[in-house]
């Protein structure tokens, strides 16, 4: 998803009080802090008050010592005004990282159970910088704008009620000269929270360009494509510069008004003291006293300009963070799944149909109710046209997606009837696209095997075995053999070196199914020979079902299930559908040819496509 994500329609309140939750347990902190920011504040504010007291008493009397008592006093209020800045920092410091950490780790938790279908959607580059440069924010809010703003606004309550209480007079000016203060402040959160949305969503955008420039770096150095990215990154760039400076100058604007109207505030109160000093309604002390407050409110006054535009960039943070949270996690174990007693380890796929969430309406189901039964211990080779589906299946018996209608069963058992952690120790599966972690060779293998200590004895073995398998036996010859770090941070692997580790890892998690994603694609032919015998001895004791692109790996396969359409329409040995089907003959013959079956344009419903199962269930294997 990119920078048009909605964001929720709460109020400010609302929309911050979801932070609660999370600030809870720091709570006692926050009042700590937000205690010692206003006992600083009330010292600061005290000292008008001393001055006031000595002006109108001691100075006016000629007592030096009471003179000396007071500067003493006041200096004293200045030092604990300096303590109590220092305790609020140290109070809520601590606690609030604790806070940033836990919703970090919350929204890490929530991009893992969040399903692949919402990751689709979503870029990563705005993921990444929901995760950093927002939950940063939402720490430093808390930690600082949230008591500050409290606390100033506090500030300039008591600096009003102070001013009453020398003279009505100037209590009722500066309230009313300070009023268009919050009208400012609540037209400009209606104009600055757009563009705050807008800078932010731009900075993920810009991130998501980063990271894609970043991960693709080789193909655009090989087209000689660089500078276009540049003159691509540089216009994302300049938007976003465009948005800062907007807000950069509304930002102005109200630091403007809120550097003025105190200003204009404290001078109509001058004005209006000195009126009333000649009046004789207000002593010289008290006059002087108002200096001093007009000092000491000036900051918290000026200040609530920035605290404002920072209040609206923590709320669009909150905004952007909680669009994570709310997204539903579709996937998920029943509240009472079942188990699997004996497994045996029967695939089959009944009336299933799956259509991604984008596709346009006119469009048909991409998986448009397939069935297909893999009986236990056998290995099914699954080919068909590119852009068939055949991917997107091997996605369904784990739960990547869920099915749309119909079921994927093991062992007689909806897999959504199933613990997720059961069912994915059950089903293992291999990607085309081999990812690795920046991890040791040893834990990336081991990645699917939580139940064994990597270091022991037992894990070495499968470890070992795995390896032999895949005939990844280069692994040992690395620097550090198999403790060296490999993945993007690691030691860079060939293609055909990555893949023999990806399919080594879902040999060694040992599940009772194996689904394989063209797991040899990379492989040259001898190697592929090698893996082949090597992976029939593991597949001579688990189902599996396997993606094939080359005729290779169509023979380790005990049955071809022929994709088109979104249905399986043939099933057979190799040898019967070479006999049966004019689709899988011409398929063969492409990947014989080594070339991509283009995709097939024939209509399902044409009766004169020989292919097409008389047998509209697709399980009846027409060359059984
Ligand atoms: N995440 C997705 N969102 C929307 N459409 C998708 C997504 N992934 C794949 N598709 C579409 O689904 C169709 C089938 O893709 P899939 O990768 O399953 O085909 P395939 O048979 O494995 O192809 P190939 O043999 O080329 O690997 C394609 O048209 C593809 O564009």
């Amino acid at each position: 998803m990119s920078s048009s994500s909605a964001s929720p329609s709460l109020s400010l309140p609302k929309a911050l009080a979801r932070l609660i939750p999370f600030a809870k347990p720091a709570k006692w902190w926050i009042l700590a802090g937000i205690l010692a920011a206003l006992a600083g504040s009330v010292a600061s504010l005290a000292i008008p008050i001393v001055l006031q007291e000595v002006v109108d008493g001691p100075l006016l009397t000629g007592d030096r010592a009471a003179i000396l008592w007071g500067v003493v006093a006041v200096l004293a209020l200045g030092v604990a005004e300096a303590l109590f800045i220092f305790l609020r920092r140290r109070f809520v410091l601590r606690p609030m990282t604790e806070v940033e950490f836990t919703i970090r780790q919350t929204f890490y938790e929530r991009l893992q159970r969040l399903p692949v279908a919402f990751h689709d959607r979503w870029q990563s580059g705005q993921l990444l910088s929901r995760m950093m440069q927002d939950i940063g924010l939402i720490r430093r809010w808390l930690t600082f704008g949230m008591i500050m703003l409290l606390v100033n606004v506090l500030t300039m309550l008591i600096g009003i009620a102070l001013l009453f209480r020398w003279h009505w007079v100037l209590g009722t000016v500066f309230f009313i000269c300070s009023l268009p203060i919050w009208i400012v402040g609540y037209s400009f959160e209606q104009k600055y929270g757009a563009l705050s949305r807008k800078s932010q969503d731009q900075s993920g955008d810009l991130a998501t360009a980063v990271e894609e420039s970043v991960h693709g770096i080789r193909v655009l150095k090989a087209f000689g494509r660089g500078g276009h990215s540049l003159a691509q990154f540089r216009e994302q760039a300049e938007s976003l510069r465009g948005t800062e400076l907007r807000k950069a100058r509304e930002v102005g604007l109200i630091w403007f008004w809120y550097d003025l109207v105190p200003f204009l505030a404290l001078g109509a109160c001058l004005f209006t003291g000195i009126v009333l000093a000649s009046l004789g309604q207000l002593t010289v002390g008290e006059l002087f006293g108002f200096f001093a407050l007009a000092a000491a409110v000036r900051w918290p006054m000026n200040s609530l300009g920035f605290l404002f535009s920072f209040l609206i960039d923590a709320r669009t943070a909150t905004d952007r963070v909680f669009e994570v949270f709310d997204a539903e996690i579709t996937i998920t174990d029943l509240e009472h799944p079942r188990t699997i007693e004996n497994p045996r380890g029967e695939l089959a796929f009944r009336g299933v149909h799956f259509r991604f969430p984008d596709a346009r309406e006119s469009e048909r189901d991409l998986v448009d109710g397939l069935d297909l039964v893999l009986r236990p211990g056998e290995t099914m080779a699954l080919v068909g046209a590119t852009g068939s589906g055949k991917t997107t299946l091997t996605a369904l018996p784990t739960r990547l997606y869920d099915v749309t209608a119909g079921a994927v069963e093991l062992d007689g058992v909806d897999v959504r009837d199933l613990r997720l952690e059961e069912l994915r120790q059950r089903i293992g599966i291999a990607f085309e696209d081999p990812i690795l972690f920046s991890a040791s060779v040893r834990e990336n293998v081991l990645l699917g095997r939580e139940d064994l200590d990597p270091q022991s004895a037992e894990a070495d073995r499968v470890l070992r075995e795995a390896l032999d398998v895949a005939q990844a036996g280069f692994a040992y010859d690395l620097p550090d053999g198999l403790d060296t770090e490999v993945g993007e941070e690691g030691m860079s692997l060939s293609g055909g070196q990555r893949q023999r580790l990806a399919l080594a890892r879902v040999v060694a998690a040992g599940p009772d199914v194996l689904v394989l994603d063209d797991p040899l694609s990379a492989l040259d032919v001898d190697t592929e020979a090698l893996v082949e015998a090597a992976l029939r001895r593991v597949l001579a004791s688990t189902t599996a079902l396997i993606v094939a692109h080359r005729p290779s790996t169509v023979s380790m396969a005990d049955r071809v299930a022929v994709m088109q359409h979104g249905r399986v329409i043939a099933v057979g040995t190799h040898s019967e559908l070479l006999r049966s089907s004019d689709h899988y003959r011409h398929l063969i013959t492409s990947l014989e040819a080594g070339v991509e079956p283009p995709p097939s344009t024939t209509d399902p419903t044409d009766p004169t496509d020989t292919t097409y199962p008389t047998d509209t269930t697709g399980t009846e294997e027409v060359a059984r």
